[in-house]
């Protein structure tokens, strides 16, 4: 676990921001509740076939009922700062015009509440929970989503901006296209080489609609939240080469260039062909607004090779002394300073948070009791993951990145999508069958780094 530079070294900035992140649908459960609307993750979490054992968010970690039980875990471990998402049927249940104030509520207590325990709360508008109602008006599809989640986020910033300081549009846009349209995997579980090009375009417009409605109302900060997987070649062949090439415009370039560059980069043509459209500059206009942040969610690299495969035609090439994680991730720390320092390189000296950062290893699904009596959960694995990559950003610091915040992923065990609850990113268990939430080893030790800011690695 030590590291072998100096302690003294591993100082973080002065404010650096040290928190958790999660999702709404992810671990709030009743996603019913109090007059809220069916999202696009009711409606696929509860087709058959769609998640592994048929896991739905109908209970999840039941934060809905437990929020303030779960803010007071919060300060015990010492968070600055939580990351969490909005769930926009929550507020408007049929997407857009009436407003749910019960909703609207539930988020307005949990925003006080943080802020009476002393953490900053950084909000997504959107989290992959589309409303239903908005889904079967097209979606992310329809060319009016635009205003339709400007709208939802003046709702929001009326409501909460000044308390709420850091605002996020978009988690993952990256995800919600290539899951949503291409692959089929998540909601709302669509596959099609044609569709993918348009919500991916939709989705980038509305967050310019977004930002520029903030910026008729708010006055504080706004960001865009984007994952981004760095590609290293399998071999020095050209074909790989190229591969790299087609693998990184799609997945890391495809939504950083035309929110802060106003355009595509020109592999995206050579991937999709017909299925590319052209865009009018006023796409590029909209989409392309002065940003306060960017937030970087980082699990892991690919290495890849060229390979027939649909559409990228690339593959990723298992590397056999690697360490994975239970998601098949490669622990590759390394990726996490290549990543920051390309966004500086490419994007100019922005600033960026890590909005997500964690691992999922095997956890006992219930947390049994140590010879204390105390219910322990011991998670070296993710431990490690934690402490090299949060080295990882210090080594991005020391190059010249502008960073200002770390939030782990995830602060509870909770529904890993269509993976359902099999996939444990939490540093507090939670046993699904009695809610007990358990701090594992790994948020002991991140109670102490944050203590020390970032010493104690
Ligand atoms: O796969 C782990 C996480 N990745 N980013 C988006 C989150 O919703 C996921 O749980």
């Amino acid at each position: 676990m030590t590291d072998s530079r100096n302690a003294a070294d591993r100082t973080f900035p002065n404010g650096f921001l040290w928190g958790a992140a999660t999702a709404a649908h992810q671990i709030e459960g009743s996603p019913m509740a109090d007059g809220a609307g069916p999202s696009i993750w009711t409606r696929f979490a509860h087709t058959p076939g769609m998640t592994l054992n048929g896991d739905t968010g109908d209970v999840a970690c039941d934060h809905y009922r437990r929020w303030k039980e779960d803010v007071k875990l919060m300060k015990e471990l010492g968070l600055q700062a939580y990351r969490f998402s909005v769930s926009w049927s929550r507020i408007l249940p049929e997407g857009t015009g009436r407003v749910n104030q019960a909703g609207l509520d539930f988020y307005s207590r949990l925003v006080d509440e943080l802020l009476a325990n002393g953490i900053e709360p950084l909000l997504t508008l959107y989290h992959w929970d589309m409303p239903a109602a908005l889904d079967d008006r097209g979606g992310w599809l329809n060319r009016d989503c635009a205003d339709w989640f400007a709208e939802y986020g003046q709702v929001m910033y009326r409501a909460l901006d000044g308390r709420v300081k850091k605002w996020v549009t978009l988690n993952e846009p990256w995800v919600i296209t290539d899951g949503g349209y291409l692959h089929g995997a998540l909601a709302p579980g669509h596959r099609s080489r044609f569709e993918a090009p348009i919500a991916s375009h939709n989705l980038m417009r509305a967050h310019g609609a977004a930002v520029q409605a903030y910026r008729a109302e708010g006055k504080h900060e706004i960001g865009l939240v984007v994952n981004i997987e760095p590609k290293y070649a399998a071999t020095d062949s050209a074909e790989d080469a190229a591969a790299v090439k087609r693998a990184h415009a799609y997945m890391n370039e495809q939504y950083l260039d035309p929110a802060l560059l106003g355009t595509y980069p020109p592999e995206l043509r050579e991937i999709f062909g017909e299925a590319w459209p052209e865009w009018p500059q006023a796409d590029f206009d909209l989409i392309k607004q002065k940003l306060d942040f960017i937030g970087v969610n980082y699990y892991t690299r690919s290495v890849t090779k060229d390979a027939v495969s649909y559409p990228l035609n690339t593959g990723v090439v298992r590397q056999p002394s690697g360490t994975y994680t239970e998601t098949g991730w490669e622990v590759f720390p390394q990726g996490l300073t290549d990543t920051l320092t390309w966004v500086k390189d490419r994007y100019g000296d922005i600033p960026m948070y890590i909005t997500e950062n964690g691992a999922a290893f095997f956890d006992p699904p219930v947390a049994e009791p140590d010879s204390t009596g105390q219910r322990r959960v011991r998670d070296p694995l993710r431990m490690d993951y934690l402490q090299k990559h949060i080295g990882a950003i210090h080594d991005a610091i020391q190059a010249g990145c502008d960073i200002r915040g770390y939030m782990v992923w995830s602060l509870l065990d909770n529904l890993e999508w269509s993976l359902g609850y099999s996939k444990r990113f939490g540093v507090v268990h939670v046993n699904y069958a009695t809610q007990d939430r358990t701090p594992k080893d790994s948020a002991r030790w991140y109670s102490k780094v944050i203590a020390s800011n970032g010493k104690f690695l």
